[in-house]
């Protein structure tokens, strides 16, 4: 249940002001120097501006106090030569105390104690700043080794009220502000649990019978526990991928819950349904200061909305109180309070809002972080239900973690490592983030090129936080304000194409024109849609050339006389003709198929590529060739950097490009010399080597060998070999399998060898081994099986029409460009070849070929 948990702040009294050892004795100890102390948390503000307030405040030592000073997302203030260096520009020195005073050593207070007193002895004359991970002091384990400071210290916290500007508060403001805040959640929270308890369900269930409730609620309880510590890492994989819910025990006493497929197929399209068409997404624009002093203004791309009957929220991630930035939430509407109260359920606790977020492509993403806002609550539990295209769902520990983990033989090994877990969420999956998940962990939804549908995302919270407007309050408040926003609704021709209405701020430069906010428009709308113009919901088109203010106050919509209102204008389409690279919506026969024969996880899997299919298929162009040593090194590189988390260049980058499709567990890559026309590798995005290949992965291949038929289905109209090449390939290189269209021809003429055509073109059993006879080597142990390489000196032979070429490589490529028998046919065409026998080469000399008397015939 959601209430507050776990070490130090558990201890600390709720509701009165907190007199804490210091404050007893504020008064200047006499005959010693107040030494300042002052305390600072990391935010999205420059190193500059650090530096600047630093500096300012006279600070002679900076003592680190994370344990790791290298997570988050201010990337600028790690631990390192680097922060250093520009700390001591200004005079001030660093110390990392964070293996004696981090958040994993608040245990023993006598101790702390000690270490305090020797960092003090030792720390040079001046003021000092404690350096925390975050921005709050009162959600920073900081302000509890503040406490532990001796008399004689003048204990500042600083946080910052914006970009530029600082606020102090006093070491016993922060502790009461703390008390406050965590007294008025729980109480809110108390009455939030005492509402749904008077108004029984009746009111909340909306046609959701009593009996189905119970369930649910029996359901969560029954939860089959999967413990992180006490699974190996292959078994992990398989058992998040059966299709059953768990409750997932991970370390720091932290609970996911994990229901995958909490919503059945059908209920969640019309959830995502309902979504869109009674929720608009809201895109802010953010502004950004550069060092440079230039504002930056960017369009998000990912939507955002909020409903809930209590409050309004500001913008998540956005500390400035700056009333324009408001987003007023809508209220709850039956459907949303019943899907929320079924939610609850399921979750063990009780909510009062619903956050959502649309993600338009696999290239919109949300960072790392911890939903730890002011509102939460101390150890807040979110739910957050998804919908439509598969994306990870990345977690992990903001620590690492030292302990033992089973391992895959059984034995038992020691991890001394940051734990990361990747959770697929699927059409209907429901993630519970737990208790301790949000003060130990961090979260994520990593970029996923080659995912081209969108995804909607619902969080549900409980939030309450004193003095923050309810939304009535806003909305008078917002009555004051001259801004307006403009929601953009797309024809009826564009809403077919899966545009749907989006609100944007207006651009607060008056120069911009109507062009430069489609182009930002760009950004936000489904891919492929082609060209668009804004019209005025009445009909008038805005000149392209003019800029947009001019153009409103034309239409007499600016200046606005109500605060805040929304303009409606039109999307509407220019081009008739549809981009290439849209996706296919249609479900073919064969997809059909393999899901009847699939398990459960191999159902999953036809499901994802069904709901997310692939684009088209298109190489990239020109160098992009990721340079790595080794046969299959560069695998490993792309499957290192597919997260994307770090990457700035989603979708555009050299990685980006190389990706042609991705699921939860497999990616499908081009390569940078195909030797067809259609020639990609498909391999598990998780780091897995030829040589560790064991019983436990048999599954894995037969998946793996589903995903290659299954985006044959998109690659056209091909006929397709999907398989390991049996070749030997280094032992450490990643798995992976080919997927080749049997035309063999190459897009360049040199990069199809001979031994290539061999390999491919000789039988089933040899050139490429399918993923599923991999599978059943596995399964019986006959794991050295390898068939053996064909011949380098077989006459060659089209292995489509059986036309014989001896051994001219160059005319058997030159043919392969015009021969017009079907690629299906490559193995009568090799038995027909095999059957000529002797009389070959006769032919081939009457031809013209110089085949030679020594070359032996061996087809198999
Ligand atoms: O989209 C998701 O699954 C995660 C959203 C999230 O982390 C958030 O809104 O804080
Ligand atoms: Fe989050």
């Amino acid at each position: 249940m959601c209430t507050p948990t776990g070490d130090f702040f558990a201890s600390l009294p709720d509701a009165k002001p907190r007199a804490t050892r210091w404050s007893r004795k504020e008064e200047k100890p006499e005959g010693r120097e107040v030494r300042k102390v002052y305390t600072l948390g990391t935010w999205r503000v420059s190193r500059e501006v650090y530096l600047w307030q630093l500096s300012s405040l006279d600070v002679k030592l900076l003592v680190d106090v994370r344990g790791n000073p290298k997570a988050g997302r201010e990337e600028q203030l790690f631990k390192g030569k680097d922060f250093t260096k520009a700390l001591l520009s200004i005079g001030v020195r660093y110390e990392w105390w964070g293996d004696r005073l981090g958040e994993e050593q608040m245990e023993d207070v006598e101790e702390l104690r000690c270490r305090i007193k020797g960092l003090l002895a030792s720390a040079c004359p001046g003021a000092i700043c404690i350096f925390g991970h975050m921005h709050e002091p009162h959600k920073c384990h900081r302000l509890q080794l503040c406490d532990l400071f001796p008399p004689g210290h003048a204990i500042q916290h600083l946080m910052w009220q914006d970009h530029r500007q600082i606020k102090m508060l006093s070491h016993v403001d922060a502790s009461n502000l703390y008390s406050r805040w965590v007294t008025y959640f729980n109480d809110s929270m108390a009455r939030e649990k005492q509402k749904r308890c008077e108004r029984g369900s009746a009111r909340w269930r909306c046609g959701r019978s009593k009996q189905i409730e119970e369930v649910l609620q029996r359901e969560a309880k029954a939860l089959p526990v999967l413990s992180w510590e006490s699974t190996s890492p292959s078994d992990w994989e398989e058992k998040l991928r059966d299709g059953k819910a768990y409750r997932l025990k991970l370390p720091w006493d932290t609970e996911l819950l994990w229901y995958p497929h909490f919503m059945s197929e059908t209920e969640a399209d019309e959830l995502e349904e309902t979504i869109g068409e009674k929720i608009t997404m809201y895109h802010p624009t953010y502004f950004f200061q550069t060092p440079s002093g230039v504002t930056q203004e960017t369009v998000n791309r990912k939507g955002q909305a909020r409903i809930c009957d209590d409050f309004n929220f500001g913008i998540q991630y956005d500390n400035s109180r700056d009333k324009s930035q408001l987003y007023v939430s809508e209220k709850m509407d039956s459907w949303s309070r019943a899907l929320m109260h079924r939610v609850e359920h399921a979750s063990e606790s009780v909510f009062n809002a619903i956050w959502f977020n649309h993600y338009r492509d696999g290239t919109v993403t949300i960072h790392w972080h911890s939903d730890g806002n002011e509102g939460l609550g101390p150890d807040p539990i979110i739910a957050s239900l998804s919908l439509g295209a598969t994306r990870d769902f990345a977690f992990k520990s903001k620590r690492e973690w030292r302990g033992l983990r089973k391992a895959n033989d059984g034995s038992m090994f020691h991890s001394n490592n940051i734990i990361h877990i990747t959770l697929p969420l699927f059409h209907g999956s429901l993630c519970v983030m737990g208790k301790n998940s949000q003060r130990h962990w961090l979260h994520a939804v990593p970029a996923m090129e080659g995912i081209h549908r969108e995804r909607t995302n619902l969080t549900f919270r409980f939030w309450a936080l004193e003095g923050f407007e309810t939304i009535d309050a806003a909305e008078a408040q917002a009555d004051t304000q001259r801004q307006f926003r403009l929601r953009l609704t797309p024809s009826q021709r564009l809403a077919q194409r899966r545009a749907r209405p989006v609100i944007l701020d207006a651009p607060r430069d008056a120069k911009t024109t109507v062009e430069e906010m489609l182009r930002r428009l760009e950004n936000l709308l489904p891919p492929g849609l082609g060209e668009v113009v804004l019209a005025q919901t009445e009909g008038d088109i805005l000149q392209n050339d003019q800029p947009l203010l001019d153009e409103l106050e034309r239409l007499g919509l600016w200046p606005a006389t109500s605060a805040m209102p929304i303009i409606n204008l039109q999307l509407l389409p220019v081009a008739d003709e549809e981009k290439s690279g849209e996706c296919r919506e249609e479900v073919s026969p064969v997809l059909t198929q393999h899901s009847i024969e699939a398990d459960s996880a191999g159902l999953q899997l036809v499901r994802e590529v069904q709901l997310s299919c692939p684009g088209a298929y298109a190489p990239p162009h020109g160098d992009v060739e990721v340079q790595a040593n080794g046969a299959s090194h560069w695998i490993q590189e792309v499957i290192q950097n597919l997260s994307g988390i770090q990457r700035k260049s989603k979708g555009k980058g050299r990685i980006s490009q190389m990706v042609y499709h991705q699921c939860s567990e497999f990616c499908a890559l081009y390569l940078a010399r195909p030797k067809s026309s259609v020639h990609l590798v498909i391999t598990p995005k998780r780091p897995l080597r030829f040589c560790d290949l064991g019983r436990c992965e048999a599954p894995l291949l037969r998946r793996l060998g589903l995903y290659g038929r299954l985006l044959t289905e998109f690659l056209g109209k091909h006929a397709f070999k999907v398989g390991v090449q049996t070749r030997k390939l280094p032992r450490d290189s990643q798995v992976f399998a080919h997927v080749l269209s049997m035309d063999l021809v190459a897009p360049d003429l040199n990069d199809l060898t001979r031994r290539h055509f061999l390999e491919f073109t000789t039988g089933a059993a040899h050139g490429l081994i399918a993923l599923e006879d991999l599978a059943r080597d596995l399964d019986t142990g006959d794991v050295h099986r390898r068939a053996a390489l064909p011949s380098e000196e077989a006459c060659l032979h089209c292995h489509r029409c059986g036309q014989l070429f001896g051994d001219s490589m160059r005319q058997l490529l030159l043919h392969l460009r015009r021969c017009d028998a079907p690629e299906a046919g490559y193995a009568e065409a090799g038995a027909r070849a095999a059957s000529a026998g002797g009389l070959a080469v006769e032919l081939l000399e009457e031809m013209g070929f110089c085949c030679g008397r020594e070359v032996r015939i061996e087809l198999t």
